[in-house]
């Protein structure tokens, strides 16, 4: 109900209604009847019937201890029976495609009064329509499967397709060719690396991290290496189908003996006596998307080393479930293959040339985890900006008036603020640089801003919970989106190569460029 069509009530009349079977409190301007409600309320009947509340104004309590969701509830909006004469709404919640206007709740270059270098008019115009199209179409599947852990929903998935949203994902390249993006709005050629980046970070605003990687990542980091790789028939089978979300593909590298140590790995592919076949054994461990994919780009040790190739799912292929800490709905698995025949011609890249073909793959996974990353510290950094100024406590006053509780969060915003401005300039670097080149400079870069992301969520994570306290380790209510972020911020830190693995790697690539004629 609006509030414009709800009866106006004097302060008066309000105040005479707080008795235990006649019982009304004002939140917001809007009055609820709370006389029944009151032996359900999951905070218990007292508190409802103290002095300060019963009858009274009761909005300061009731924020300090519930997110404005409650009130969005149907069931909630139905207990109110007026609104306060005089008086309006002031409170309201994140408005489905609106910017935040929390400091520090957008990058600066969604911020009013400040520049960048880096967007256009047209990147500006992308991002408004694609946040509204997360925030109506995906927002809401996120947090039901993040809770079910069933897959994303196929109608999501088809919604996304409709917009090319799963080829966009894809990157800039030929993929995009002939496809009309975001109803028009961008065209294929137009499209860069600061549309996908845009794309990622609106995704990851949803707030689901497991649902993050259930809704395609596996395509993301598995679709490349066909894309750059594969044969024109082998494309023209898997290509179309996955883009248009009716085939699902995941990445098939880590096994259970060797996670980030990519040269350990000891799954092996024979070839058959004619040269057709590759006859392919072993198991992979933590794979993404791995319990529904109907392909599997696998990483196999071959007679010349390493080598990738497309394996379908069909005879001799079984996956199973792995539970981990973050939601079944990431689909991931354990995968057996077992006398698995693939044919030769699904070979990605050279016989033993696998290595080029992962590693170049690696660089844009993981620059699209950076993009996720930095999204998702900002929004708890918003988070804690609100719950600090409030909550109350130690004498009535805001959190945010303690200096301990400011120094946690100066921290987290100027890691949040770093992240992002090092994360423009490394896309800005991606976008003059071709796919080889961008392997060669920025494989060094990328590995230390996915390192050093996954550190600052870290530190982000462990000061967020002490700053929400026990509902920081509270899976519903006013910590809920704190204890999802805890709980899973160690996948960031993991997936894609470890953060020590990956700050070795950059120093290794620093290594490899010395010049030799240099001394102090
Ligand atoms: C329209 C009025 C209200 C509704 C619909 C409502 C509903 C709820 C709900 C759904 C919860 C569970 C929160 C969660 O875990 O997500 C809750 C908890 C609670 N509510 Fe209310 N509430 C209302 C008003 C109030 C008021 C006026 C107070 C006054 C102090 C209050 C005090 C509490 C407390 C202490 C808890 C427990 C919080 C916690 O576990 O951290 N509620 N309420």
């Amino acid at each position: 109900m609006a509030a414009t069509e709800l009866k106006s009530i004097s302060l008066a009349e309000v105040e005479k209604h707080n008795k235990e079977d006649d019982l009304w409190v004002i939140i917001d301007a809007k009055i609820y009847d709370l006389s029944r409600f009151k032996n359900m309320h999951p905070g218990g009947k007292s508190v409802l019937l103290e002095p300060e509340v019963a009858g009274q104004d009761a909005t300061e309590q009731f924020f300090s201890l519930h997110r404005y969701e409650v009130l969005n509830k149907p069931q909630y909006q139905r207990l109110i029976v007026g609104k306060v004469e005089g008086e309006q709404s002031q409170i309201y919640d994140r408005i489905v495609g609106e910017a935040s206007t929390v400091p520090y709740g957008e990058p600066t270059w969604l911020s009013p009064g400040y520049h960048s270098p880096y967007y256009t008019e047209g990147h500006r115009k992308f991002q408004k329509v694609v946040r509204k199209f997360f925030d109506e179409e995906v927002s809401e599947d996120a947090q039901a499967r993040e809770e079910d852990g069933k897959r994303p929903s196929q109608s999501v998935i088809d919604k996304m397709a409709e917009v090319n949203m799963h080829a966009m994902r894809m990157g800039p390249g030929k993929h995009l060719q002939g496809k009309t993006l975001m109803n028009g709005l961008v065209t294929p050629e137009e499209f860069d690396y600061f549309h996908e980046l845009i794309i990622t970070q609106e995704f990851a605003r949803t707030g689901g991290r497991g649902y993050g990687d259930g809704l395609l990542g596996g395509k993301v980091i598995g679709l490349p290496p066909v894309l750059n790789f594969g044969n024109p028939e082998l494309q023209a089978k898997v290509v179309p189908d996955v883009l248009a979300g009716k085939k699902f593909i995941c990445l098939a590298i880590s096994e259970a003996q060797a996670g980030s140590d990519v040269f350990g790995l000891q799954t092996n592919a024979v070839k058959t006596e004619d040269g057709k076949h590759w006859i392919v054994n072993g198991t992979k461990k933590w794979i993404t998307n791995g319990t529904f994919a109907d392909f599997f780009t696998v990483g196999c040790k071959t007679e010349d080393g390493f080598t990738v190739m497309l394996i379908e799912r069909g005879e001799g292929v079984e996956t199973r479930q792995i539970k981990t800490s973050y939601s079944t709905t990431a689909g991931t698995a354990f995968i057996t293959f077992d006398n698995v025949k693939v044919p030769v011609s699904n070979t990605l890249g050279p016989e033993g040339g696998g290595i080029f073909v992962i590693l170049s793959n690696f660089n844009h996974e993981r620059w699209v985890m950076c993009c996720a990353s930095a999204r998702s510290q900002r929004s708890v950094v918003e988070e804690c900006l609100k719950w600090t100024s409030q909550r109350k406590a130690f004498g009535g006053k805001p959190l945010n008036q303690l200096a301990v509780i400011r120094s946690k969060m100066a921290a987290m915003i100027a890691r949040t603020e770093s992240l992002q401005a090092w994360l423009e300039n490394i896309t800005y670097q991606m976008t003059h640089m071709s796919y080889k080149i961008q392997a060669d400079k920025l494989a060094g870069q990328i590995a230390f801003l996915k390192s050093y992301s996954t550190q600052c969520g870290q530190e982000t994570a462990r000061d967020a919970v002490q700053i929400f306290g026990g509902r920081g380790v509270t899976k519903t209510g006013m910590g809920k989106h704190i204890e999802h972020y805890h709980r899973t911020i160690a996948f960031d830190a993991i997936l894609g190569g470890t953060e020590d693995v990956l700050a070795d790697l950059g120093v290794r690539q620093a290594m490899r460029h010395m010049p030799k004629n240099v001394r102090l």
